[in-house]
């Protein structure tokens, strides 16, 4: 089944367009990461799946159905989950009211949700107390990762969790994202520029230039950095 259909999407910022006619998809089940530089629109098409920006052409379609013109709160309840960039989390409210500001959505019961989620992130047990701005960055992606799963989300969009976070909580979120992968039914669209982070999480890889899909890139170029060079312009 396709979870995603993106085709021909088209948004931007006032008069200004920066998605020129996106074209991809994404089966249930699959891992997509979209690779691209600073500026290419990878901010702008989650923002516009989401619905936070208004597409203005081509559609998206959720398990066949077209969203294009849904609120982002109708999109969360059909199973969209958002990760946004720099997090977002609550800086002010603690670890676990965070959480429980995740379960909002969630159509299970909140301890149950909240104690799933824990399993999945056990660092932030340790952290229930703690205010969310007093985390680390790499704590506070968690958080933003946990508290979008408290929704029940099918489709996770995942906007560049690895900037500014030091590598062993890099390392921690691969693995808890593959864990993911197995034991939660998720469909998951990443856009990064980390070639290492992407590469170890996705099963196919796009790159977005100036707006544009411009081509998927088969896995053995990402391996080889003088390759993925060549191919699309893209240094290591
Ligand atoms: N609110 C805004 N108003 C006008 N232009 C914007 C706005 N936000 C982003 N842009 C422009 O849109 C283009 C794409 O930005 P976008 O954030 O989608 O890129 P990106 O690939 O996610 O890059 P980054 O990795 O830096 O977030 C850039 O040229 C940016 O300057």
């Amino acid at each position: 089944m396709t979870m995603l259909e993106v085709s021909g999407l088209r948004s931007g910022y006032g008069r200004i367009p920066i998605l020129a006619g996106v074209d991809f998809k994404v089966e249930a089940g699959g891992f997509v990461g979209i690779l691209g530089h600073n500026g290419m629109g990878k901010t702008t098409l989650l923002r516009t799946l989401m619905g936070y920006l208004p597409a203005t052409g081509g559609h998206v379609k959720l398990k066949g159905k077209d969203i294009t013109k849904a609120s982002p709160y109708v999109r969360a309840r059909a199973g969209i989950g958002f990760v946004p960039q720099g997090r977002e989390i609550f800086p002010a409210l603690s670890v676990l009211e965070n959480l429980r500001m995740g379960c909002l959505l969630a159509k299970t019961n909140e301890k149950q949700t909240i104690e799933q989620v824990l399993e999945e992130f056990p660092r932030l047990k340790r952290l229930l107390d703690r205010n969310g701005g007093a985390l680390s960055g790499g704590e506070q992606q968690l958080l933003a990762l946990a508290r979008c799963l408290c929704g029940d989300p099918k489709l996770i969009l995942l906007d560049e969790p690895t900037e500014g976070i030091q590598p062993s909580i890099i390392e921690e979120m691969i693995e808890t994202l593959l864990n993911l992968r197995q034991s939660r039914d998720l469909t998951m669209v990443l856009v990064e520029q980390k070639l290492n982070f992407i590469a170890a999480l996705s099963q196919r890889i796009l790159i977005i230039q100036k707006g544009r899909i411009t081509r998927e890139v088969p896995p053995e170029a990402i391996a080889d950095p003088s390759m993925l060079e060549e191919f699309v312009g893209i240094e290591a």
